[in-house]
């Protein structure tokens, strides 16, 4: 799927901006609220959540429904002999949308992309938007919510009678969200949303792959697969220049939708040193009609897991880097370009090289960013919190399917995209049936990835704390990616034990055979804390506990990185284990370092990114 841009064939009318806004019910909403002007609405900000921007209502507590409007003013000319589409990067979790009161149609899934043709339902002049959108999560929705119970890391004294009867109160007069997962259930139009403009026979999407390299300024053999509609275009109008980062057109090709073009001397993608080419995409022009164009960036490098490297461009990469979450003060998980900038300023203050799009798909503003800024990524589905109910919920399969197909469609260019995750810590080791379970749902998924990514791509299962002798899923995965805790969660304080049971399942995986990283490992530490000998939530014992760890994982060579947890402390659910949300960033909220962030700048600009260990 093309993100919207304007150029000389199209028109981007952005419509972030302050819309109307009403809460609405747990399971519903006013009808009349989507033909008619809202009654007494009060403002919100787009992008952005809705439930830290005002303060009369509860809007972090808010449970079910809500619906924002605004009214879009198109010129006449906009219109005439051309196509309109309107878009939502993202609608979280669950949207309907209507133009001037008619239902344009429903979305479910609150982090990619969906949009509608509305060439035939705008109009010129005024028209009325409204969406509503539904904040709940639940058994079958992904990231899951736990439903009529407690959420991840909740409180609960089960089966005491009065506790038993305030749950049950609750559910009736107080239904709240209750997340398996451990981050603020933000909401709303947390993204970007534009009405685009193109000709009607245009340029539907473009994949372009690396295909063969040399080394750096030597032949490098680009493919090239346009998908077009409308009515009227034909292969034979399709013309693709390539041009390279100084504006040079370096090839081209005509004729067809697909083929390989080969770029002479050709400058390859490379963490901490990126090139961007550009794919210039353009349609003949069609008698009055203007032809079509699309600028489509992309790198020129390869990505392979050969026996327990992980390479790009032939060449052994070591991760140095993080879990992220979209989080920031008053924007919830709103897009902010100001936030994103600051952060990839912080990845490569850390001398980090890469993140985890912890636990969804990122804005597409973020990867844009990574692509230029030589960071890369490994690109992660919404499924967290899952567990054996989902494994046998065949409409939770293909939903997920869904998600792999639209996030590996949306992000398929991106040369910072290295890895997908299909999940995030799925519970799958109770043995037995269970495990087979698991077995059965992800193995499917595994090989949809390989099926549905152009470029071929590594697949995992970010797997969490569990039974490694009874997890049968993550040995099948591309890339042991492991989240572990010796020492926070277990072995609480006592890093000597934390680091003999680590190498114990160390043991387990060397016998494995497969590249094995760390995509989690922390301690929650609450700034200003401090001790001579460091306990935990002090500052340095979370330095102490990198430390520590970090040099267990240098005596295996197939440990091919390092991504901690998290790069920042981050909003999530009131519960007694969350102090003001989760504090394992080794940034606070507002990105400011603590001790360890200094510990971990000062070891990761002596690692290099390829090589470390071969
Ligand atoms: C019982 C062991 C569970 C470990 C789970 C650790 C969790 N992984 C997923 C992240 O979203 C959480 O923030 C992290 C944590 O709690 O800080």
């Amino acid at each position: 799927m093309l993100y919207p841009q304007t150029n000389a064939a199209r028109t981007v009318v952005s419509l972030d901006g302050v819309w109307n806004f009403r809460t609405a019910g747990a399971t519903d909403y006013p009808t009349e609220w989507t033909d008619a002007p809202l009654p007494e609405p009060m403002p919100m900000a787009v992008p952005g959540s809705y439930n830290d921007q005002n303060d009369e209502t509860n809007l972090r507590a808010h449970y079910g429904w809500v619906v924002y409007q605004r009214t879009v003013e198109v010129p006449a000319a906009l219109l005439k002999n051309s196509r309109a589409v309107l878009r939502f990067d993202a609608a979280t979790h669950a949207a309907d949308v209507y133009l001037n009161g008619e239902k344009l149609g429903s979305h479910k899934g609150g982090f990619l992309p969906f949009e509608f043709d509305v060439t035939d339902k705008l109009k010129a002049g005024s028209n009325l938007l409204a969406v509503a959108i539904d904040n709940r999560v639940n058994q079958s929705t992904l990231p899951v919510g736990n439903e009529g119970n407690v959420a991840f890391f909740g409180s609960d004294n089960a089966g005491i009678p009065s506790v038993e009867a305030g749950k049950q109160w609750a559910l009736e007069h107080t239904p709240q969200n209750m997340p398996n997962f451990d981050f603020f259930n933000f909401a709303g139009l947390n993204r970007h949303v534009e009405l685009y403009i193109t000709p009607k026979s245009y340029i539907a999407d473009i994949a372009v792959i690396t295909k063969s390299i040399g080394g750096e300024g030597e032949p490098a053999v680009i493919g090239y697969d346009v998908t077009l509609g409308g009515e009227g275009a034909a292969p034979a109008d399709v013309h693709v220049s390539i041009v390279d980062a100084s504006g040079a057109t370096v090839a081209e090709a005509s004729g067809a939708t697909a083929g390989d073009i080969e770029i002479p001397a050709a400058h390859l993608w490379n963490p901490g040193a990126a090139y961007l080419y550009t794919a210039v995409v353009t349609l003949a022009d069609a008698g009055e009609e203007v032809g079509d164009e699309y600028r489509q960036t992309f790198g020129v490098r390869t990505i392979e897991v050969k026996g327990r490297q992980f390479l790009i461009n032939g060449k052994p990469f070591y991760f140095k880097g993080f879990g992220k979450h979209e989080d920031s003060f008053f924007h919830g998980r709103g897009t902010d370009q100001v936030l994103n900038v600051k952060d990839v300023s912080l990845i490569h203050w850390l001398g980090a090289n890469s993140f985890r799009t912890s636990h969804y798909p990122y804005a597409e503003n973020m990867y844009d960013l990574c692509d230029r800024e030589g960071i890369v990524i490994i690109d992660e589905t919404p499924a967290v919190g899952m567990s054996w109910p989902q494994y046998t919920d065949k409409a939770l399969f293909e939903h997920h399917s869904q998600v792999i197909r639209d996030m590996i469609a949306r992000d398929k260019n991106h040369p910072c995209v290295v890895m997908w995750s299909i999940a995030n810590e799925p519970w799958y080791d109770q043995g037995g049936e269970k495990s087979e379970n698991a077995l059965k749902y992800f193995t499917p998924l595994r090989d949809l990835v390989h099926e549905v990514d152009p470029q071929g791509r590594p697949a995992t299962v970010v797997c969490c704390q569990n039974d490694y002798t009874k997890d049968l899923v993550t040995r099948t995965m591309d890339v042991v990616c492991l989240n572990r805790y010796y020492g926070w969660y277990n072995l609480s304080g006592n890093l000597d034990a934390a680091c003999y049971a680590l190498n114990v399942e160390l043991d387990f995986w060397d016998e494995i055979g497969k590249p094995v990283m760390f995509t989690e490992y922390g301690a929650d530490t609450v700034e200003g804390i401090h001790g001579t000998h460091g306990e935990m939530f002090s500052e340095e014992y979370q330095r102490e506990y990198f430390a520590r760890v970090d040099a267990e994982f240098d005596k295996r060579d197939w440990i091919i990185g390092e991504q901690l947890w998290n790069f920042a402390d981050f909003s999530t659910i009131q519960g007694p284990m969350r102090v003001e949300g989760n504090r394992k960033g080794i940034l606070t909220r507002d990105r400011q370092p603590k001790m360890a962030a200094h510990f971990l700048r000062d070891r990761w600009k002596a690692i290099p990114d390829f090589g470390y260990k071969a």
